[in-house]
């Protein structure tokens, strides 16, 4: 079986990954991309050979023999795209975050169920091998009781005021929406659940959204949780940590995959370097998902967890700045 797909929003991300990795799938064929700037689009078309070519996501939608779409629009599109598609009959991966809130999640994952179409989100992290790794020496007990994760994460871009990504009307937040989102989603997958969620938020002196998101959490198995997110640093960092009663973790850059392991026996480097393209595995894994007609490893439950964090996480923000 061939998954013959759509990828509507063919901007940075598409560019840079999503498309490359739709057509280096075994399992998946590239059939057509839609962006509303005509020039923009068959630059993109051309780049990758992609025979359809679409101003109108509805457009792209009507092709029948279309299997599945592939999402990568500014946050504030999921869900209309996503209801639209599923109403067509079509899969839908989308990019993160899944929506701007949970609420629009649930809307996005009853049309799926619906029309009886898989729902996946884009937290391509979750198939890092160190994370894997990590997961694998929290589940052996080499840490003891876990006592706490935490996360330092930055984007450098100095996005301007107009930038979608910095609009709480498109993007939903800042860095906490845009980046904190994926490590929300590491934690989940290495932590399990979350009961209690505190912040605090700086504001950005240029734009609508918050410059620094500081978020606490207390996961379900007693561990806290910290994780501080920022837009517009140098030098930005990714680093995880990890501490439990007899041994810590530590992974410098997430995207370079080395950890460090610190037990009484001593410390231990080593190295689990992700793929080269960050969404193959996200894509393959979506494609085996419809072909076997199961849902995803990273359905769109398990993305609509990440964005009730978040919710929670500002709404805890603007009770503490209201006194309440
Ligand atoms: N997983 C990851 O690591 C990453 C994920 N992302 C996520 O991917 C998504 C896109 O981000 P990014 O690529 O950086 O964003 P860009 O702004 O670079 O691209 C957005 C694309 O969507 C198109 N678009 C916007 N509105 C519509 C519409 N109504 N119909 C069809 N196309 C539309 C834009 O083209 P036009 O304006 O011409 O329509 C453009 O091609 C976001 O959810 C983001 O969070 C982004 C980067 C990395
Ligand atoms: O991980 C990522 C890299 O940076 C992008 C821009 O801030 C994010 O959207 C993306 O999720």
């Amino acid at each position: 079986m061939t998954i013959r797909w759509g990828l509507i929003g063919v901007g940075d991300i598409a560019n840079k990954r999503v498309a490359a990795a739709i057509q280096a799938d075994p399992l998946s064929d590239l059939v057509a991309v839609c962006r509303r700037s005509e020039a923009q689009l068959h630059d993109f078309a051309d780049q990758f050979s992609v025979p359809g070519r679409f101003t109108n996501a509805d457009d792209l939608l009507a092709i029948e023999d279309l299997d599945a779409v592939y999402i990568a629009t500014p946050v504030d599109c999921h869900l209309p795209q996503t209801i639209a598609a599923a109403a067509a009959g079509k899969h839908v991966l989308v990019e993160k975050p899944m929506a701007l809130d949970p609420d629009q999640c649930d809307q996005m994952i009853a049309a799926c169920d619906q029309a009886n179409v898989q729902l996946g989100v884009a937290y391509y992290r979750r198939f890092y091998p160190v994370v894997q790794r990590i997961k694998q020496l929290l589940d052996a007990g080499k840490l003891g009781r876990i006592l706490s994760i935490a996360c330092v994460t930055g984007n450098p871009n100095r996005f301007p005021a107009d930038d979608w990504r910095v609009i709480c009307a498109r993007g939903g937040g800042g860095p906490l929406m845009d980046i904190g989102s994926h490590r929300i989603d590491v934690f989940l997958q290495l932590m399990g659940d979350i009961d209690a969620v505190q912040s605090s938020m700086m504001d950005a002196p240029d734009f609508e959204a918050e410059q620094v998101a500081t978020v606490m959490l207390g996961f379900q198995n007693g561990a806290h949780g910290v994780l501080q997110c920022f837009f517009g640093t140098i030098n930005s960092p990714d680093r995880l940590e990890i501490i439990g009663t007899d041994g810590r973790i530590t992974v410098e850059d997430l995207n370079q995959g080395d950890l460090t392991l610190f037990t009484a026996d001593g410390v231990t480097v080593e190295s689990h370097p992700p793929a080269s393209n960050l969404h193959r595995p996200l894509i393959e894994e979506f494609s085996q998902a419809v072909s076997e007609n199961r849902s995803p490893a990273i359905s769109g439950r398990t993305g609509r967890k990440t964005n009730e964090i978040m919710q929670r996480a500002y709404e805890h923000d603007r009770s503490r700045r209201a006194g309440a």
